[in-house]
C-alpha cells in the first residue's frame, strides 16, 4: 500500500474575518511532486508555513509521517527541505560559512556539511565562489546555494516555492532533472509555481487552489480531460474565472499610447 507522507483533515484558517483555507483534505503519498498551484491569494503559502509549522492557527488536523504536527516538538522539521519564493541569505557571509552554519542546524557535523557543501556546488560549476561573500554571488548562484541547503540534510519532503527563478535554461534543466530523481528515490516534493509549462511537465499530481479551496486535483491527462482543454495553462484560467487578460493588455497599450 501507498505510505502516506502528509494528511490533512478539514484544514481551515482565518486571518480575522477571512477565512483563508476551507477545509481542506488531503493525503499525499510518498515519492510523489505535487505541482501546487493557484492564484495569487489563493492560500498556497499559507497551507505550506502550517506543514512547516509556522503556522499553528488553524483548525482541523496535520499529520506528517503519521504524527499530528500540533502536539509534537519541532523533530519532524528534520525531515523537511524548504526553497522558500524569496529566501533571507545572511549574505556577510561567504558560502562555506553559510551552508556549514545551516547543515549544523540540521544535526550535521561541520566535516561534513563542509565536504558536502562544497561538493554540491562542484556538481553545480559554481564552487570557485565557495570561499566568496554571497552579497558578491549572482541571481542565479545564490538560487544555487539556497536550493543546497534546503537540500544538504536529505530530507524526505521537499517544499519548493518557484525554485528556478533566477536560473539559466541549462541550470534549470539540471534542476528539474534533480527533482524527478529525488521524487524516484522516494521523496516527496511540493512544487508551487506560477510558470504552468513546468509545473505540468514535472508534476505526478497537480492541486490547483482557489480561495482556499482545492477546485482540481489530479495528473496532467486527467485534468486535461476533464476540463477539455490542451494545456494547464489554459486549465488554470478556465478554472481561475479569468478571461480578460486581451481587454486588460488592450486598455494597458492604449493608456501608454494617450501622452
Ligand atoms: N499574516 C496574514 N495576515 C492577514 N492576511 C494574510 C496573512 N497571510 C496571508 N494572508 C492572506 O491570506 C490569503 C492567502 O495568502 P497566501 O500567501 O497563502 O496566498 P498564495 O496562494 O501563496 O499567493 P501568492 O501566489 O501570491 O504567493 C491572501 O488573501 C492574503 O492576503
Amino acid at each position: 500500500m501507498e505510505e502516506k507522507v502528509i494528511e490533512i483533515k478539514s484544514l481551515g484558517v482565518n486571518y480575522g474575518e477571512k477565512e483563508v483555507l476551507k477545509n481542506i483534505d488531503l493525503n499525499v503519498y510518498k515519492g510523489t511532486i505535487i505541482g501546487y498551484i493557484g492564484p495569487n491569494g489563493a492560500g498556497k503559502s499559507t497551507t505550506i508555513k502550517i506543514l512547516l509549522g509556522l503556522n499553528r492557527n488553524y483548525s482541523g488536523e496535520v499529520k506528517i509521517f503519521g504524527q499530528d504536527i500540533k502536539n509534537q516538538n519541532y523533530n519532524f522539521k528534520k525531515n523537511i527541505g524548504y526553497v522558500p519564493e524569496v529566501a533571507k541569505l545572511y549574505e556577510n557571509l561567504n558560502a562555506r560559512e553559510y551552508l556549514t552554519f545551516i547543515g549544523q542546524l540540521y544535526n550535521l557535523s561541520y566535516d561534513d556539511c563542509d565536504k558536502k557543501a562544497h561538493a554540491l556546488m562542484e556538481i553545480l560549476g559554481i564552487e570557485h565562489a565557495y570561499e566568496s561573500r554571497l552579497s558578491s554571488f549572482s541571481k542565479g548562484m545564490k538560487q544555487k546555494v539556497i536550493i543546497i541547503s534546503a537540500l544538504m540534510h536529505n530530507p524526505d519532503i521537499l517544499f519548493l516555492d518557484e525554485p528556478l527563478s533566477g536560473l539559466d535554461a541549462n541550470s534549470v534543466l539540471v534542476i528539474k532533472e534533480i527533482i524527478s530523481k529525488l521524487r524516484d528515490e522516494g521523496k516527496t516534493i511540493f512544487y508551487s509555481s506560477h510558470i504552468m509549462e513546468v509545473v505540468e511537465k514535472i508534476s505526478d499530481r497537480i492541486l490547483l487552489l482557489k480561495d482556499g479551496r482545492i477546485i482540481a486535483d489530479g495528473n496532467f491527462e486527467e485534468i486535461k480531460k476533464l476540463n477539455n482543454k490542451e494545456s494547464l495553462e489554459e486549465v488554470f484560467n478556465d478554472l481561475t474565472g479569468f478571461e480578460d487578460h486581451s481587454m486588460i493588455a488592450d486598455k494597458f497599450v492604449k493608456v501608454i499610447k494617450e501622452v
